[in-house]
């Protein structure tokens, strides 16, 4: 039997006074999987969660979390929700063993050897307060204390901030342990895009404007290309950007000193086709290896 999407997300509108974040945004999020929100700064990430979270009320359209409307979440829906928001660490006044009792009460599956799991590796005494820790220091207690909850649904905004390394890699074990099940959720937004060929399973694209294309990274990784324009020879005219605006095939192009990168879901011969069309004379083009990183900037642009 199919189980229920875990995120609704319907004709979702918002705007920030004239600023136009999305106009129609779609998708839908089945349990069991990890999906990472994708975009450059400023696209409404955050704004998103923030509206899913029940903070901040859109425009127009509606989101469900676990099938309760995102504005009236009950207290036992909210308690199967764990929440990093922009690496937020509340009671500072309180001492890295005072906090996690003060967590403990609201949450019924609070298991505090996940927390000390997480918080021991600091090697900093229990009485040490929350306010003279480093902002990595901070985020480690801060997903100690989400872990601890043992939620649902994790929704890590910006999760890796301030920590280093060594730390990312341990709460991605972590984080690893805690899927394991197979049942719980997670959507993540990073911009350590390499991080997440480690564990996402499907990617939200949002672009400006609220375009957006959900995917598997597998797909992704496997569909969309880059290829590289050559060297024009002596005499020949440079290829620019703008010959390429307007090709619906493209879906990006990048400009360097000697050649262009073109960005498309297209196999090759169609690529160059579709530019042959636009008047270019380029008789071949390079495939060339992407990261995910690569990907992703050459999905979004540079700039
Ligand atoms: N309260 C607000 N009032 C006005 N504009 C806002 C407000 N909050 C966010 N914005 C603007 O809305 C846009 C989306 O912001 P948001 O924080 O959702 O982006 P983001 O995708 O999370 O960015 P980043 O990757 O930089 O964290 C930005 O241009 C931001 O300046």
């Amino acid at each position: 039997m199919e189980q229920p999407n875990v995120i609704e997300v319907e004709h979702l509108a918002h705007r920030y006074g004239r600023r136009t974040i999305y106009t129609d945004l779609n998708f839908a999020i089945p349990p069991g999987k990890v999906y990472g929100l994708l975009g450059k700064n400023g696209v409404g990430k955050t704004t998103l969660i923030k509206i899913l979270m029940g903070f901040l009320r859109p425009e127009s359209g509606r989101c469900r979390i676990f099938g309760e409307d995102s504005h009236t979440l009950s207290p036992s829906t909210r308690a199967r929700i764990g929440l990093l928001f922009e690496g937020h660490v509340a009671y500072e006044f309180m001492s890295i063993a005072q906090v996690e009792r003060f967590y403990a009460a609201f949450y019924p599956r609070w298991d505090r050897d996940l927390y000390y799991n997480m918080v021991s590796k600091l090697k900093l005494p229990d009485d040490h307060p929350i306010r003279n820790l480093s902002c990595g220091q901070r985020s480690q207690v801060v997903l100690g204390l989400i872990m601890a909850q043992q939620p649902d649904l994790l929704i890590l905004d910006d999760y890796s901030i301030g920590l280093d390394a060594g730390y990312r890699r341990l709460f991605m074990d972590h984080l690893r342990e805690y899927l394991a099940g197979g049942q719980r959720t997670v959507l993540l937004t990073s911009h350590v895009i390499q991080d997440m060929t480690r564990f996402v399973d499907e990617v939200i694209f949002l672009e400006r404007g609220g375009r957006l294309l959900t995917t598997s990274l597998n797909d992704f990784m496997d569909t969309f290309r880059c290829y590289r324009t050559p060297r024009p020879r002596e005499k020949q005219p440079r290829l620019g950007k703008s010959t390429f605006i307007g090709n619906s095939i493209i879906k990006n192009v990048e400009e360097f000193s000697g050649h262009l990168d073109l960005f498309s879901f297209a196999e090759k011969e169609k690529v160059l086709k579709a530019i042959r069309e636009q008047g270019s004379n380029v008789n071949d083009l390079e495939e060339v290896f992407m990261s995910l990183e690569d990907a992703f900037i050459g999905y979004t642009g540079r700039y």
